[in-house]
């Protein structure tokens, strides 16, 4: 369904993603994790069509996203990104309508079913009755679920989520993960989210993929890339993997961040289950 073959990109002076390769099929969730500044978010833009490589390919549905307008990309994925200013004064509704914006007719305007697409949406994410809410008088937990709804409201085959639990409590994290899995199962939903909770992506991701330097330095099921080598390899970090007792999905217990050096040499190709 997404295909990132081979792209590098990077901003001014800095190049950040190097010959990345990555493949989310069609109903998968994968979770992509790593370091601050590592490349996550900008790998999500360019999968969105925002960004375009300098090098390699995104295919989406086997179609190169290059040559899509950014509107006919919207309307196969969906970004929630990173927060953004709320415009003064707007509505939750108005905010979540504007996810179709993709979808309007040739004057902008809303066609027929929008309002219900983002009735749905806002109350997928929980959160149906707050239409009338100012965005701007939100706390940070309550705007990020409506942002949520607002890329629900796009109504896309693919959803991409940079770190969608962002400002939630404990509760509202479970519940946008398990509403994420369960869109996943209700709607064959494709979904490749950044996640800085390996706890989360160990437990509801199909798949996990490690970014360092640029690079894919990991990619597969939580139980066999989550392990010590990765929180030492990816996170510069010592600490051990246990399994949860009833779930079974790999649980870490970070202990404490090592030297910068043991970091940067560390050869994961040559570590157990990291490729
Ligand atoms: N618009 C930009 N112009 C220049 N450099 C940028 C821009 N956006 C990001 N960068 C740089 O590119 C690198 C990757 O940034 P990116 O936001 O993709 O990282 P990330 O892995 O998502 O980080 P985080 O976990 O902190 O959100 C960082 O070094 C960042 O400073």
């Amino acid at each position: 369904m997404l295909r990132v073959a081979g792209v590098g990109f990077g901003y001014p002076g800095r190049q950040v993603l190097d010959g990345v390769e990555l493949s989310v099929r069609a109903g998968e969730l994968v979770a992509l994790v790593g370091l601050n500044g590592c490349g996550k978010s900008t790998l999500l833009r360019l999968c969105a069509g925002l960004l375009r490589p300098t090098s390699g390919q995104v295919l989406l549905g086997g179609d190169d996203l290059a040559r899509l307008s950014r509107r006919a990309a919207a309307r196969r994925v969906a970004l929630l990104h990173q927060s953004a200013p709320a415009v003064p004064g707007m509505t939750v509704r108005q905010l979540v309508r504007q996810g179709r914006y993709a979808a309007r007719g040739p004057l902008g305007m809303l066609r027929d079913g929008d309002d219900a697409v983002c009735a749905r949406a806002l109350a997928d994410v929980g959160v149906a009755g707050w239409a009338d809410r100012p965005v701007d008088a939100l706390s940070g937990g309550e705007r990020q679920r409506v942002r949520l709804a607002m890329a629900l409201a796009q109504d896309t085959r693919v959803l991409l989520l940079d770190e969608p639990t962002t400002y939630l409590d404990l509760r509202h994290q479970l519940e946008v993960m398990r509403t994420v899995v369960r869109l996943r199962e209700e709607r064959g939903l494709t979904v490749l989210m950044v996640l800085h909770d390996l706890g989360h992506a160990a437990r509801f991701a199909d798949r996990i993929v490690a970014l360092r330097d640029g690079r894919v330095a990991a990619d597969g099921p939580p139980g066999r890339v989550v392990t010590p080598g990765l929180l030492a390899g990816v996170f510069g970090v010592a600490g051990r993997v246990g399994l949860d007792p009833e779930g079974g999905w790999p649980v870490c217990y970070p202990d404490h961040p090592l030297p910068f050096e043991t970091v940067v040499e560390r050869d994961l190709q040559n570590e157990n289950h990291i490729h």
